[in-house]
């Protein structure tokens, strides 16, 4: 059976008002280090909707019944650095027994090709569910390289968490990794001549940590 790619973009008015804080070129270091870390929670409702539950006999003040519990697969978070960092940063306060990953890469301005700097991944990563995450996903070369540097590991389910995608990004890791779903907040129109998502919110790594 073949599936075709799935994107989603959850168009929730929580998480539209907060992107657009974070677009605006007021929003200093501090206020966008915050809703960077909000926006990755409202995302992570989304991507972790389809997580396995069981039933578990439970006793509450006044009754004993089946609740639903976390089953299935254990979950690693893998950040692509630097920006990544502070989405998993705010994911795992929700799920907090999840492994946490990182994959050094960033992108040379020249090329816009990714260039590969430090890996570090839970060794069971193969049985486990992985988030990465990158708040841009734009050429998509940096999501498809740590993609692949994730399955040379032996992940075998992953979900590309994003907060700005645009179509060329989305198709580009389609097309190499359809097996891969996209979560992002919202998708923009296109890429600027430098490799930039427009209208875009800038560099993300910048403006999460200040850096020019
Ligand atoms: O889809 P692509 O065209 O590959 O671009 C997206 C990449 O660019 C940014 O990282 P950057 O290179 O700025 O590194 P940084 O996080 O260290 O700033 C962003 O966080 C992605 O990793
Ligand atoms: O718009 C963009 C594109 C790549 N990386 C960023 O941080 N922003
Ligand atoms: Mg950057």
């Amino acid at each position: 059976m073949t599936t075709s790619p799935v994107l989603t973009v959850p168009h929730h008015p929580l998480l539209l008002h907060k992107l657009s804080l974070m677009r605006d070129v007021q929003t200093g270091v501090k206020e966008f280090r915050e809703l960077a870390a909000e926006v990755s929670l409202l995302l992570a409702y989304e991507a972790m909707r389809d997580l396995e539950t069981e039933p578990v006999t439970l006793t509450t003040p006044l009754a004993t019944a089946a609740f639903p519990m976390l089953s299935g697969k254990k979950l690693a978070l893998v950040a692509i650095l630097r920006a990544g960092l502070v989405m998993t940063d705010s994911i795992v306060r929700l799920v907090p027994a999840a492994k946490v990953g990182h994959i050094g890469m960033y992108r040379d301005p020249e090329t816009l090709s990714p260039v590969a700097y430090y890996s570090k991944l839970p060794a069971d990563i193969a049985e486990r569910r992985v988030f990465l995450t990158d708040p841009m996903l734009a050429t998509g070369g940096s999501a498809v390289a740590a993609i692949e540097n994730l399955k040379a590991a032996g992940a075998q389910s992953i979900k590309l968490m994003s907060i700005l995608a645009v179509p060329e990004g989305v198709k580009r890791v389609h097309d190499a990794h359809p097996d891969v779903e996209i979560v992002a907040a919202a998708l923009d129109d296109g890429l600027n001549d430098h490799g930039y998502i427009m209208p875009g919110l800038g560099d993300a790594g910048d403006r999460i940590y200040g850096t020019k």
